[in-house]
């Protein structure tokens, strides 16, 4: 399990966490999402104990994360691999650091290398890969000595479709084989495949947490219907009753949209409730 609570932590002058609190439980993936700079990957850098808080407390498993690292993974957000070094090499690396040894460390570095598609790739340095083949590394890096709590900073920033299905069914098995992950992202439909919890981060603390149901569900969608001479654009909480009235009277359409509620819908609607809640 991670949990912070009340974190603290200013550069210089910047507050980049004000009261930062999370729990994440084993099996749980918790999707991080917020803008740029709201503090996600300060928080990542503290449980990966990278950085520490002037205030505030921080557990991995009950232990702070300096005495927890070999129950960690960390996939940080920019790739920082050895250019001149294999993917093997480096698994064998990483593996060899939390004490896997010969047999336990090949069949884990072929079973993560099928699941990440990178058995073709095995044998190739690191520096001649392509990005999406790097992330994929990268990931395999933070997940090959079996981590119960995983730290994921956009694993998937930059990456094709076929990198991005790879990694999260990674992610989700190892969340139903009961690792606790923080994952950060932009993109909502990832959260929404790794069945995640979301939690907003603004300003350096979590401000919203729930399931992605409770925090989307009642905001507006928006239907669009492209009749011969008119288009309609209507925002809805109900897009499929709003688009049946729509088109019930019959007249041809030439085309239809229903957009769901985004990220930055979400981010809209919680700076309302904010301003309200600090009146
Ligand atoms: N080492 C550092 N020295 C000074 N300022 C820092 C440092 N690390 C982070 N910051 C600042 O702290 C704030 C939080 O940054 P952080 O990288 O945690 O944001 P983020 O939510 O991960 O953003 P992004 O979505 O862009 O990755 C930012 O204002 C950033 O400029």
């Amino acid at each position: 399990m991670l949990e912070a609570i009340d974190l603290v932590k200013n550069y210089g002058t910047l507050r980049a966490l004000d009261g930062f609190s999370l729990r994440v439980e084993p099996g749980e993936i918790v999707g991080l999402v917020g803008h740029n700079g709201a503090g996600k990957s300060t928080f990542i850098s503290m449980a990966a104990s990278l950085a520490r808080p002037d205030s505030g407390r921080i557990m991995i498993e009950g232990r702070p994360p300096g005495k927890a690292r070999d129950r960690v993974g960390v996939a940080p957000q920019h790739i920082a691999l050895y250019p001149s070094v294999t993917v093997r090499e480096h698994l064998r690396l990483f593996g060899g650091l939390s004490g896997l040894r010969r047999g336990g460390l090949r069949s884990e570095i072929d079973d993560l290398a099928a699941a990440l598609r990178l058995t073709a790739f095995l044998d190739r340095r690191a520096g001649v890969l392509s990005g999406g083949q790097q992330r994929r590394t990268q990931a395999a890096c933070a997940l090959i000595h079996r981590p119960s709590v995983l730290l994921m900073d956009e694993p998937t920033a930059g990456a094709d479709p076929e990198t991005r299905q790879a990694l999260l069914d990674t992610v989700k098995q190892r969340a139903t084989d009961g690792a606790a992950v923080l994952y950060t992202t932009h993109y909502l439909p990832e959260l929404t495949d790794l069945r995640a919890t979301i939690a907003v981060a603004r300003a350096g603390r979590v401000i919203a947490r729930g399931t992605a149901e409770d925090l989307l569900g009642r905001l507006p969608g928006e239907v669009v219907v492209a009749f011969d001479d008119e288009q309609v654009r209507i925002s809805t909480a109900d897009p499929t009753a709003t688009l049946v009235s729509l088109l019930h009277d019959g007249r041809p359409v030439r085309g239809v949209e229903v957009r769901n509620p985004s990220l930055d819908d979400l981010y809209r609607s919680l700076a309302v409730t904010d301003v309200h809640s600090n009146s």
